[in-house]
């Protein structure tokens, strides 16, 4: 696992969150701090909440009670200036890529940069060429069409639209779903390096066991729309959470951590 700097500022502070929809209760009163540069990986059954709760942090799931901050900004009150400065300072890659199947590759990675820099199109272009390469793909691949791309050709490009901006946290939600294991490998190598060179705070929700030993500095579980348990791997293989023992010490934990 990669290291985290212990002593880091927080990032993103959520106290005692509660979300719900009609009488479910998704989320029942979760505490969260994520410090900057730390690479969390979310993980927890299906339904549990791992989605929901991304979506609450970024605002785009209303809660029904407690506190969420960013970079020092409090969600309840950012003001049109601190919306703004939360858009440029953060990025998010939705499960299925969300790319626009009218738009080419290069103007769905532009679309950011349309709504929050004031940039000639001259510009734009070197830019959204600049993030296809850091992201691995080929100048070619600007012009394309979603439809024409494969599925991990998709999820770099999402990559590179959530990219688009010089961020500071970069949200991904089941980043490496439905990726083959050398496209998912690769992925996971990719994050890292972003995670490196740019010094990104990462916020993943994943199911992938490889990416959880390769490149998140710290694991969260959820259950029953609670934290259950967070720190290493160590930590989660002696957690005496019934859910988080299932996972570690099932057959597939067996297999990449055994
Ligand atoms: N907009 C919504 N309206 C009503 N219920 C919702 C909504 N969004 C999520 N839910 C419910 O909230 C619960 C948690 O959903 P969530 O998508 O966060 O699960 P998850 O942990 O990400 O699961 P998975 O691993 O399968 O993606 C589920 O029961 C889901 O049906």
């Amino acid at each position: 696992m990669i290291q985290s700097e212990p002593q880091a500022k927080v990032a993103i502070r959520v106290r005692d969150l509660v979300v719900g929809f009609g009488d479910r209760i998704v989320l029942d009163h979760v505490d969260l701090d994520i410090r900057e540069g730390e690479i969390i990986g979310l993980i927890g059954a299906s339904g549990s909440g791992k989605s929901v709760l991304l979506r609450s942090i970024v605002g785009l799931v209303p809660k029904r009670a407690g506190s969420i901050e960013i970079l020092g900004l409090n969600l309840d009150a950012p003001g049109a200036e601190g919306r703004r400065d939360l858009g440029l300072r953060c990025g998010i890659m939705f499960q299925q890529g969300a790319l626009f199947s009218s738009l080419t590759v290069r103007e769905n990675i532009q679309l950011p940069m349309r709504e929050f820099l004031d940039l000639s199109d001259h510009l734009m272009d070197e830019l959204a060429m600049y993030k296809l390469k850091t992201v691995g793909l080929p100048a070619d691949a600007a012009d394309k069409y979603p439809a024409q791309l494969s599925g991990g050709m998709a999820k770099r490009v999402a990559l590179a639209r959530a990219l688009a901006l010089d961020l500071e946290i970069l949200f991904l939600d089941e980043p490496t779903s439905g990726l083959d294991p050398i496209g998912a490998g690769d992925f996971d190598a990719l994050v890292s390096v972003l995670h490196h060179t740019m010094k990104l705070t990462t916020f993943m929700v994943t199911h992938d066991l490889d990416s959880l030993r390769n490149v998140c500095s710290r694991i969260v579980a959820i259950a029953k729309g609670r934290i259950v348990a967070s720190g290493g791997l160590e930590a989660m293989l002696v957690s005496q959470d019934p859910w988080v023992k299932a996972y570690f010490h099932g057959a597939r934990g067996q297999a990449a951590f055994g």
